[in-house]
């Protein structure tokens, strides 16, 4: 049965932050696809990106979008991480969200809103502005709850072939210390089904990270599995509501950072002065 979604204080906050959210630019952005393809702006001041990114789980989401938030001085809010960082506490919530976190199902959508609200709420009072959002939306009722309440420039669609993506979440390593992910599969995937081959270097921690690597309790193989009949069966249709829009930019991820990185801010028309000059030396 699908539920009507009722604005609850939490949803009304989230509605009262996003409604303040337009800072003013301090960005590198030249000219993205939201200036030729996507809905024409309509904010008389220029401001930060609010950009989505979507991808099923192993994709690379956090990377890329962690990499594009530095590029661009814009917080990286991943939901996901929201839902870790509550489950790593001792609230209420944490038992309830332990149980369906481990079955590789999705929160619901109010609780969802309920973690970025307070997110969004902590970043406005340390002057945070823009925003690249990463796992969410994930349902197309967050779709609409945030369409309500925000304009998004651009929705980053990252894909990559569905038996690669398993093997990068059961290699996936997180440093219990400074937070930082990892990757430590080798991922030689030959040609399959019209698929081109596909390699991908592991993406090893340094030493001091090495001793204190974790995995995440979702990323066994029966869960991710079920991670991705989830995201084929609720956050897909995501991607047709953004791609109606003219907001979704799709992006074949190519092999691993080094051969998609360059490719993808390409396609982003953005520059990356400090991997140019790094590459010059
Ligand atoms: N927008 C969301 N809506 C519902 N559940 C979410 C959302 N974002 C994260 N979650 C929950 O947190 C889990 C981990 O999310 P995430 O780190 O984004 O995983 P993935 O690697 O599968 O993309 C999800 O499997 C889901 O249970």
């Amino acid at each position: 049965m699908n539920r009507v979604f009722r604005p609850t204080s939490s949803s009304t906050s989230l509605f009262n932050y996003l409604i303040k959210f337009r800072p003013l630019s301090t960005a590198t952005v030249t000219s993205t696809p939201s200036e030729s393809s996507l809905h024409p702006r309509t904010d008389p001041k220029p401001r930060n990106v609010q950009w989505v990114f979507l991808g099923c789980p192993g994709v690379g989401k956090g990377t890329y979008a962690s990499r594009l938030c530095s590029l661009l001085g814009v917080p990286h809010i991943a939901t996901g991480d929201l839902v870790r960082e509550e489950l790593a506490s001792t609230g209420p919530l944490s038992t309830q969200l332990a149980e369906i976190v481990n079955q590789g199902k999705l929160v619901s959508d109010e609780i969802i809103i309920s973690l970025l609200s307070k997110r969004l709420e902590a970043g406005e009072s340390k002057g945070e502005s823009g925003f690249i959002l990463d796992g969410f939306p994930r349902t197309i009722r967050q779709a609409e709850i945030l369409e309500e309440v925000t304009d998004i420039d651009l929705v980053v669609n990252l894909k990559l072939r569905e038996d690669v993506l398993l093997e990068k979440c059961l290699g996936r390593r997180i440093c219990s210390q400074c937070g930082k992910g990892f990757n430590v599969a080798s991922i030689n995937a030959e040609e399959k089904n019209g698929l081109p081959a596909m390699s991908m270097a592991p993406l090893l921690p340094p030493p001091n990270c090495a001793s204190k690597l974790i995995t995440r309790s979702d990323d066994t193989e029966l869960v991710v599995k079920e991670r991705l009949r989830v995201y084929n069966e609720k956050s897909q249709p995501v991607e047709d509501f953004y791609r109606s829009r003219g907001k979704l930019m799709e992006f074949d991820l190519p092999g691993g950072i080094p051969e998609s990185w360059p490719k993808l801010l390409d396609a982003l028309n953005l520059d990356d002065q400090e991997q140019k000059q790094s590459a010059a030396a």
